[in-house]
């Protein structure tokens, strides 16, 4: 069961806009950008360009009035003709081209949302990472969260700053130019200082936004979590008739949420504040500008007209400057929400790649790792042997008092062994740590076979349905069909159905590859679960079989009746059980 409700993690560092942001954010775009060939590059180039020729095109469009009053003023017909015609492909290219930017924008969003979840999706999937992140590791909330919607919010902002960002550093040179050379280095210089300072108030005002935006997103998970939680189990619930307490309990996690999103909106104002502040300082700054000169008296030569030509000469260039300077500062809002989820993703980026490298049986020159049907790790020892244990003890994570000590076993074929004892001793983390989820305390353990259909294969306590046809719950975890599709494959099946006392199935679904629209824990007994997963261990048909109290749902009869169906294909079985 996924973990909630811890915070930030134990002992992690409060999310900020720091150094630390910098690397994830970095990390993250080297996902994004592969190559210099890769489609996310090309695609940043190819907006580099539409919004360079924006930029263009809206000077041009810019200048326009002040020809329309020259023609006006001229009376000139003819002028007045061609300007007109300019003006509008000026505008059908501008309006094409800022089309164009957006569309590029929402591309480039899809393709990064691609790029990142699936660079996420191998890492969670590798190995099993995705089982000792939510079930081990406390310092990661809600990775489920943090993978489908954080993954998506970030690249969505990133593409709201993309058009933005990627011409400031162009037109900020060619105005900075344009300043310098009209008002010397006193119009540059005060600008930069503008900007530094505005940039230093904002990232002061962003710091909290970033932390809390992250809790918030941890709350927003909670209760999304506790939602499918009741989706999941509601006929336990209705069972126990607990509305009233779900309820309460899911309108608390509402609450935290709504606490959180309350103190980021009251967090935000002030970053708002600062922004609209430095937006309309930014206004005057060109005649504050202007202005020391002319008290200085260094312009006291020059004739009124000649001054007020002067000023609004100036006012042109640096308001522009300005105006660079003030979209970005207004990024800063977005730019907080940007580092809020660069920090989500970044931190489970980290935690994954920990948990992979940590594996024992993780190889790190192929990348390979432990999955079902890989020959990986497995130690070459006597033919008929599935398990060699020697000396091993092994505990629980996060208790210090051992399950079992000093246990040496040896299970060979032919052999059926039977594990009992009482509840919450040990015999399921027995094969935790046969199947190398849990690692040992001490001692030796071998696995001398694979997993899958040529080795052993594992039974869980809880039956695992998947989402998908009869013929896919049976193949499960085989991707595509075993050995091959057609009748003979269809005829296996069947008959694996009927041995395993599920035949109806078929009759329920109208077919072995009929989609069903239902969820099959809603809909199956779990009697009906445990012998469908029979029908797997049949028809996968491994050397052995470790099965975890797989009949605690069946009659005794139905239990023996499968059992000898499991001998007579040959299954040497391993079975926990309480007595
Ligand atoms: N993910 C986990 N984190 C921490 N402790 C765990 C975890 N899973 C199991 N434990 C603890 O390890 C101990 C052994 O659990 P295990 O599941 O092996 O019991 P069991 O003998 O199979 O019991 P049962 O007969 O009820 O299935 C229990 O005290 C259990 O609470």
């Amino acid at each position: 069961m996924p973990r909630v409700g811890n915070s930030n993690g134990r002992g992690t560092k409060r999310p900020k806009l720091d150094w630390k942001f910098v690397q994830r954010l970095c990390s993250i775009q080297k996902v994004l950008y592969p190559s210099w060939a890769s489609q996310s590059a090309l695609m940043f180039g190819t907006l580099l360009v539409v919004t360079l020729t924006e930029q263009l095109i809206i000077y041009q469009v810019g200048v326009l009035p002040s020809y329309f009053y020259r023609v006006l003023g001229d009376k000139d017909y003819s002028g007045f003709r061609n300007l007109v015609g300019t003006a509008m492909v000026l505008i059908l290219v501008n309006s094409t081209l800022k089309s164009l930017d957006q569309y590029i924008c929402n591309q480039m969003y899809l393709n990064w949302r691609k790029t990142l979840t699936e660079s996420l999706h191998t890492a969670y999937f590798q190995g099993r990472v995705y089982y000792t992140l939510n079930v081990l590791r406390e310092d990661v909330d809600n990775p489920d969260q943090r993978i489908s919607q954080d993954a998506e919010r970030l690249c969505k902002q990133m593409s709201t700053m993309a058009s933005r960002l990627i011409v400031s550093p162009f037109t900020l040179a060619y105005y900075t130019y344009h300043c310098f050379y009209s008002t010397g280095w006193i119009g540059p210089v005060s600008i930069f200082g503008y900007f530094v300072i505005g940039t230093i108030t904002n990232k002061m005002l962003m710091g909290p936004i970033v932390s809390t935006l992250f809790e918030q997103e941890k709350l927003e998970g909670d209760f999304r979590f506790k939602h499918m939680q009741i989706r999941v189990n509601a006929e336990s619930a209705a069972f126990y008739r607990a509305g009233k307490v779900e309820h309460m309990r899911t309108d608390r996690r509402l609450q935290a949420l709504l606490q959180t999103q309350k103190s980021l909106i009251n967090k935000e104002l002030w970053l708002y504040i600062g922004v609209n502040t430095f937006d309309y300082l930014g206004g005057f700054l060109s005649y504050i500008i202007i202005a020391i000169p002319i008290f200085t008296g260094l312009y006291d030569g020059l004739t009124p007209g000649e001054l007020s030509a002067l000023i609004s000469k100036n006012a042109f260039v640096c308001i522009y400057l300005i105006n660079g300077f003030t979209q970005l500062i207004d990024l800063s809002t977005t730019l907080s929400d940007v580092a809020g989820y660069t920090h989500r993703i970044g931190e489970l980026r980290e935690v994954m790649e920990d948990i992979l490298h940590k594996q024992c049986d993780y190889d790190p020159a192929s990348g390979e790792s432990y999955d079902f049907d890989s020959d990986f790790n497995v130690h070459a020892g006597p033919a008929d042997t599935a398990f060699i244990l020697d000396n091993l003890s092994y505990k629980s994570p996060y208790s210090d008092q051992l399950l079992v000590e000093d246990l040496s076993l040896k299970i060979s074929q032919g052999s059926h062994l039977l594990v009992v004892g009482n509840t919450g001793t040990g015999k399921t983390s027995l094969l935790r740590v046969l199947n190398r989820l849990w690692e040992a305390h001490s001692g030796f353990v071998q696995m001398t076979t694979c997993f899958g259909p040529r080795g052993t294969l594992f039974l869980p306590q809880k039956p695992y349905l998947t989402d998908g046809t009869l013929r896919e719950q049976v193949i499960y975890p085989l991707k595509d069909i075993y050995p091959a599709s057609g009748s003979v494959d269809d005829d296996r099946i069947i008959q694996f159905l009927e041995l395993a006392g599920v035949s109806s199935l078929l009759k329920r679904t109208g077919g072995l590859d009929e989609k069903v629209e239902w969820n099959w824990y809603d809909v199956l007994s779990p009697g009906e679960m445990q012998r469908l997963c029979f029908a797997r261990l049949f028809y996968l048909q491994p050397k052995y079989a470790v099965l975890d109290e797989a009949t605690s749902a069946l009659t005794e009869e139905a239990e023996a009746q499968l059992y000898r169906t499991c001998k007579a294909a040959g299954h040497d079985f391993d079975q926990s059980g309480t007595p």
